[in-house]
């Protein structure tokens, strides 16, 4: 007898998988979500009430946004803003005039919360500091090393910087430091001194032609900015007229420059890179031809090495000479020199070019010092070409760099990151030390701080007489302090002597003082002067 055994058969079941599936894509959105709701609420909110325990209170977030919508309202009801260059008597301007034009919320908050306090860009926590001695407190000595550089602005400004100093950590940035530091040494910047000057020269020659033209009133900043992008791209890789490849790298990066600048980034806001994906777009492709120029510019350099009787003495030569040396403490990869390349020149050139315009605008709107300056230069330098000899000499000069760079610092805040937990401040805690405010603080330099004095240089050339030490930082501090600061030195000194010799400055009726910061501390409206030149 047959037996028959019922196997059974699976049988699909129509939709089965297709339920399978939307179940698992609803635990997956499900947990998205909680992990959003995670990110942009929960976590900041904990972090906030850390920090208040701690001491540190501040104006209250709207997360995801945190304190955004309060700078961005506070900074369009600022724009329109003009200031008087000049305050009508010693007394009747105070640091508020500027400060509160280039960082209105911070302004507000201070009143409040006093010199150190906490806010909010989107879910990011930052520790508002303007007291320096909370800031050598918590940043000195052993505490230094616990501090990095913030991820919400490596992130922000890769495009920029890529992995170069300004934004290397750890042991990675101290070996980028150490190569990078000696090709800044006086010796090699002295070899510099011919760019700059011929460079200058070209820009002085074109503004003599425009003034020669009949238009005697020149927007000196915008002209100051281009030959400093000149000078670095010529010291960074060797940018020289008729060399395409050079030109083609410098345009792009303007062309970068002026995309970041545009871009109203929602710094710190979790996903907002989604809501602004062309843009993230176009600087990425954008970044990526830059680096695809500089890699071409980078290997015929290296082919050529050695074999060229002609050497260069740009700071990618000097970059370079380590590479293939073998030694992996002293060397760099490709990928690294180029992003060396691109911090030199967008870190380099415009922070410098600022330093120079606001120094033309407080000369011509101070013509005692501007006199005293040239009279220092036909002392040291009578016969009409500076060296590095004569440079080094311009000592009033210096002061004048040092009181612009205090009352317009071109770098208006340094930011650190809490790479661990101390002093009641949370691990990535970020620190937003607003050197605006500190160099126009009364308590730190007198009564006299919103005034431009040079001379308190003269007594005390590396302060000012500021009564903390930590008080005046055009350069940042620490470690971290600019690698760059002596090649501005050195370029401010070539241009403004230059240009001294070459013409009168006095200030154009359509001046409009609009201080601003667009990432730089900027002139919102330019710089506007009259020219006279002069005829020795
Ligand atoms: C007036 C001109 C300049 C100003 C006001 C300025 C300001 C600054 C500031 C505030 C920092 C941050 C320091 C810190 O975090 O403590 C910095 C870092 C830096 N600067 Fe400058 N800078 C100027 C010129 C230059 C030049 C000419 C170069 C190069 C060509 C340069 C390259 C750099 C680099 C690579 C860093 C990162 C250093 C590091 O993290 O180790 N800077 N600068």
């Amino acid at each position: 007898m047959e037996v028959f055994v019922a196997v059974p058969v699976p049988v699909p079941v129509p939709g089965a998988a297709a339920m399978a599936m939307a179940m698992a894509m609803a635990a997956l959105a499900l947990l998205l979500c909680a992990a959003f709701i995670y990110a942009a609420w929960l976590s900041p909110a904990a972090t906030r009430r850390r920090l208040r325990r701690a001491g540190f209170d501040g104006p209250r977030p709207c997360f995801p946004l945190g304190n955004l919508p309060e700078i961005t309202e506070t900074t369009m009801a600022a724009v329109k803003t003009t200031l008087p260059l000049l305050p009508a008597s010693p007394s009747s301007s105070s640091i508020s005039d500027v400060h509160a034009a280039v960082f209105p919320y911070f302004a507000r908050w201070r009143q409040a919360f006093g010199k150190v306090f906490v806010y909010w860009l989107g879910t990011e926590p930052f520790l508002y500091v303007a007291d320096p001695e909370f800031l050598k407190a918590t940043t000195t000595g052993a505490l230094g090393k616990r501090w990095g550089k913030p991820d919400v602005f490596r992130r922000d400004r890769m495009p920029m910087f890529g992995r170069g100093l300004v934004m290397a950590e750890g042991d990675e940035w101290a070996r980028h430091r150490n190569i990078i530091a000696p090709a800044f040494s006086a010796t090699n910047l002295n070899h510099m001194i011919g760019v700059m000057q011929r460079t200058t020269a070209g820009m002085l020659a074109r503004w003599a032609d425009a003034v020669a033209a009949g238009q005697s009133v020149i927007d000196v900043e915008a002209g100051i900015v281009r030959n400093a992008a000149e000078i670095i791209a010529r010291a960074s890789f060797g940018l020289d007229d008729g060399d395409e490849a050079g030109a083609r790298v410098f345009r792009k990066l303007q062309a970068m420059q002026a995309m970041l600048f545009r871009s109203n980034r929602l710094v710190g806001v979790p996903l907002a890179r989604l809501l602004q994906v062309r843009k993230t777009y176009e600087a990425w492709k954008l970044g990526r031809e830059i680096d695809a120029l500089l890699m071409e510019m980078i290997d015929a350099r290296m082919s050529r090495q050695g074999g060229s009787s002609k050497k260069q003495e740009d700071l990618l030569s000097l970059l370079l000479a380590g590479t293939g040396s073998g030694s992996k403490v002293m060397s760099m990869t490709r990928r690294e020199v180029v992003d060396e390349c691109k911090t030199f020149f967008f870190g380099g050139h415009e922070t410098t070019a600022l330093a120079l315009s606001w120094t033309l605008l407080m000369l011509a709107a101070h013509p005692e010092w501007q006199e005293a300056l040239r009279e220092e230069l036909y002392m040291v330098a009578a016969g009409g070409e500076e060296g590095p000899l004569e440079l080094g000499r311009l000592t009033k000069m210096g002061w004048v760099m040092s009181e612009v760079l205090r009352l317009y610092p071109p770098s208006p805040n340094v930011q650190r990151q809490a790479l661990e937990d101390m002093k009641g401040i949370p691990r990535g805690t970020n620190m937003w030390v607003d050197v605006v405010a500190m160099h126009r603080d009364p308590a730190l330099w007198g009564e006299d701080a919103h005034l431009f004095r040079p001379e308190r240089f003269a007594r005390d050339p590396v302060q000012g007489g500021c009564r903390h030490r930590m008080g005046f930082l055009p350069f940042g501090f620490g470690g971290r302090i600019c690698v760059g600061r002596n090649l501005t030195a050195m370029e401010y000194r070539v241009v403004l002597a230059m240009l001294l010799r070459r013409f009168r400055l006095e200030v154009a009726p359509q001046y409009r003082h609009a201080p601003r910061v667009m990432l730089s501390l900027r002139p919102a409206a330019g710089i506007h002067l009259r020219l006279t030149p002069i005829h020795n």
